[in-house]
């Protein structure tokens, strides 16, 4: 608590002080920055000094960060409303060490589940398979959609297609085009009863039959409830299973990673996953000062909590990673997004910031406005490739880091009155009009920022950067001592929405409903074509 209140207390203390006056001492940029392997995470460009950055690794460390990273990779059962470990960890292991699990190691499963699904995936590269239509929502698909167009140049396996959305447009825009006798059709649910899922299922079911499929061999099903992938049809062989310790939007590891697999091949998969353990073995070992997502946690820590910037925007500079900003809107807002603590009391504080953001350079022509001048705060998180993929377009890229580096700069810079006043003065404006159109050109500046840099966003490189996050989310729900494990503010909703259909489809009355519920379902029956 007290070091909670220290924070505030620097905060005020803080004021307005230029980012930019900490640049006085010539090792600022070296002392905040940090680096692992071939990444570097700078975070200069934010408010903290070092008397911050000390208290906040204060806060770290009387949270106990090190001893409950210790028990997550161990296996403890550290998502104590749902009783489970999570060991989202253990899918990417890549020594020999055992992981345990009520007294059993659980890593020769998860080999035997990489090697089948390896075979899988050759068999399919090999076969007359074009195209791969992966159906699931959340962390069913946003995982294995983001990677998989993360990791486009890498990608010589059948196309690979996602439906998630329930609304019939999705899935029929999909199929369109589609042969379905050398389509493969993944059912992608860790519960297996989504109800999403299962019916996108239903209906591409349907479809492979009726267009000369066999859904016998062309469905496979990835999911931790065999009995259920049974009960639809599918034969075990194609059936990839998984444990409850692995959380939806942490389960791109093992089998929801399966059309990735296809996609680039069992090679390029396991180094998605050697970069993933590179980070893990970063995060268990370093010191806070020079651990990456220790100190991208406290970044996040300083922002939200204490300087109160209610959001985040992720902004890469990396056309591939257009759907990251999704991924992570999953990854920390379900996780973070809790209004109780572990024990059940309420948070004291705001627990998981809004989430959101868009690949650069097309986010600066749409919402960056609102960054630079806008009334409210947003702490950027930028990230950009020393290497593109397309040597022959370098300039292309050169374009991109300079832009990436100029919204950093200017972010932190702004432009005074002074400098937008000798602007005007320049094009020839004067007195009253000069001063008027001078102010809408100030920049106050002072906007915090991050970068992340990388030689290239190859399956290594990816599988860093999304550990590097996962851990991130799981320190500052440590800190703010809630389980970032569990989900049970998306219960209600399905629950009310499942209640509804019959009333939506005209067999039960909306009395008990609210008036205005009442009332739009009224409308949209009552538009309905006949
Ligand atoms: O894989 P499933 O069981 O279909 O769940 C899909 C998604 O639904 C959620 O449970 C939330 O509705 C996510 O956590 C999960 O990723």
């Amino acid at each position: 608590m007290q070091t909670w209140d220290k924070l505030h207390t620097r905060f005020e203390a803080i004021g307005e002080r230029p980012i930019l006056a900490l640049f006085e001492d010539a090792t600022r940029a070296k002392s905040f920055t940090i680096q692992t392997q071939d990444m570097a995470f700078d975070y200069a460009k934010t408010n903290i000094d070092a008397d911050t950055r000390a208290d906040l690794i204060a806060l770290a460390e009387e949270a106990g960060v090190a001893d409950k990273r210790d028990a997550m990779f161990r296996g403890d059962k550290i998502n104590d409303t749902e009783g489970r470990a999570v060991l989202h960890t253990a899918l990417r292991n890549r020594d020999d060490a055992p992981v345990m699990v009520d007294g059993a190691d659980v890593m020769p499963a998860i080999r035997d589940t990489l090697k089948r699904m390896a075979d899988f995936s050759d068999h399919i590269r090999d076969s007359d398979i074009t195209d791969v239509v992966n159906i699931g929502i959340g962390g069913s698909d946003l995982g294995p959609a983001m990677a998989v167009a993360a990791l486009a140049p890498y990608h010589d396996g059948p196309r690979c297609h996602f439906v998630s959305n329930v609304d019939g447009a999705h899935i029929a825009d999909t199929l369109r085009g589609l042969d379905a006798k050398t389509t493969l059709v993944i059912v992608a649910s860790k519960t297996f009863t989504t109800i999403e899922t299962m019916t996108n299922a239903r209906t591409a079911r349907a479809w492979m039959v009726d267009h000369g499929g066999n859904p016998a061999t062309q469905f496979a099903a990835l999911s931790t409830a065999e009995d259920k992938t049974a009960a639809f049809g599918i034969a075990p062989a194609q059936v990839f299973g998984f444990e409850d310790w692995v959380g939806g939007r942490y389960s791109v590891w093992g089998p929801i990673g399966l059309s990735l697999m296809i996609a680039i091949g069992p090679k390029g998969f396991n180094a998605f996953l050697d970069g993933a353990f590179a980070m893990d073995t970063h995060f268990r070992a370093a010191e806070p000062l020079e651990n990456m997502p220790m100190m991208l946690a406290l970044v996040g820590i300083w922002h939200n909590q204490i300087c109160g910037h209610a959001t985040r925007a992720v902004l890469p500079y990396d056309e591939r990673l257009s759907l990251l900003p999704d991924y992570f809107q999953q990854l920390e807002m379900e996780s973070n997004g809790k209004r109780v603590q572990m024990d059940g009391t309420a948070s004291p504080r705001d627990t998981g910031p809004v989430v959101w953001g868009a690949a650069g350079t097309n986010g600066q022509h749409a919402f960056y406005q609102l960054i630079h001048q806008g009334t409210r705060v947003i702490p950027c998180e930028f990230m950009v490739a020393a290497n593109g993929h397309e040597p022959e377009l370098a300039h292309h890229h050169h374009l991109l880091i300079a832009n990436c580096l100029a919204q950093s700069e200017a972010l932190m810079q702004g432009r005074s009155l002074a400098q937008a006043r000798k602007i005007m003065q320049d094009k020839g404006l004067s007195g009253d009009e000069l001063e008027r159109q001078a102010q809408h050109r100030v920049f106050v500046g002072n906007r915090p920022s991050t970068t992340l840099v990388y030689d290239r966003l190859d399956p290594y490189t990816l599988g860093q950067i999304i550990a590097l996050y996962e851990h991130r989310v799981f320190v500052e729900g440590v800190i703010l001592g809630i389980n970032s494990y569990d989900q049970w503010g998306v219960e209600l909703g399905k629950e009310l929405a499942t209640s509804l259909q019959p009333v939506v489809e005209g067999t039960q009355s909306a009395e008990g409903k609210d008036s205005s519920t009442a009332s739009l379902i009224d409308y949209l029956i009552r538009h309905r074509d006949a």
